[in-house]
């Protein structure tokens, strides 16, 4: 079971890593781990093991903060309209909207222990191709913060931190002649 001392913190170089593709089909391993992955993170949302193991409710993990050098993550949102689970091998970004969003309160990560502020700029719309846990291609669209979370989750395959994107002259600066506006999660 993955808990927070499997979870590699910022100043370990393999989070500034562009990490290796995914040779397709999935090995079992690869699948074993990514299935891990989304159990943390439905772990880290249950109050009692949350409590219990001490996670932080996570919505997203990738690979590299586990140790590992693999183009894979997983997802987990449960909101009101139900819970959605997404366990990806090699997202490619295909396709994004003009306008863009930001999450007020700004962003964290699991792999930093300390609050960053400022916002980050993010795409409202994307659409990802990648592998599903059988080795399927598929196509995944996504707007709101779904789309935040996979864009925040496929910066780290790239070795892209959040708070590489906040403005460093002020961080709540918003991007000029853009259109973005403000999402709640
Ligand atoms: C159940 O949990 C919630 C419910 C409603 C709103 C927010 C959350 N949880 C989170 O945003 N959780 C963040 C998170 O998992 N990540 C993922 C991460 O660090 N991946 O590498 C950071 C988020 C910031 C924006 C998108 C992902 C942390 C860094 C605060 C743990
Ligand atoms: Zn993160």
């Amino acid at each position: 079971m993955i808990t927070m001392d499997d979870i590699v913190r910022e100043g370990d170089p393999i989070l500034r890593k562009v990490l290796d593709e995914v040779n397709m089909p999935p090995t079992e391993e690869d699948k074993a781990e990514l299935r891990c992955m989304l159990q943390f993170l439905k772990n880290s949302q249950d109050p009692e093991i949350a409590g219990k193991c001490n996670l932080r409710a996570g919505v997203g993990l990738s690979a590299n903060q586990i140790g590992l050098n693999k183009r894979m993550f997983a997802v987990y949102i449960a909101d009101e309209d139900g819970e959605k689970a997404y366990t990806v091998f090699n997202p490619k970004l295909v396709s994004h909207s003009i306008s863009m969003i930001y999450l007020p309160q700004g962003e964290g990560c699991l792999s930093v222990d300390r609050k960053v502020d400022g916002f980050v700029p993010r795409y409202e719309r994307i659409k990802v191709k990648a592998y599903d846990l059988d080795g399927n291609e598929v196509l995944i669209k996504l707007k709101g913060y779904p789309a935040i979370v996979f864009q925040h989750e496929m910066d780290h395959l790239n070795g892209i931190m959040f708070y590489d994107h906040i403005n460093k002259d002020n961080p709540f600066a918003l991007p000029a002649n853009t259109d973005i506006r403000s999402v709640y999660e």
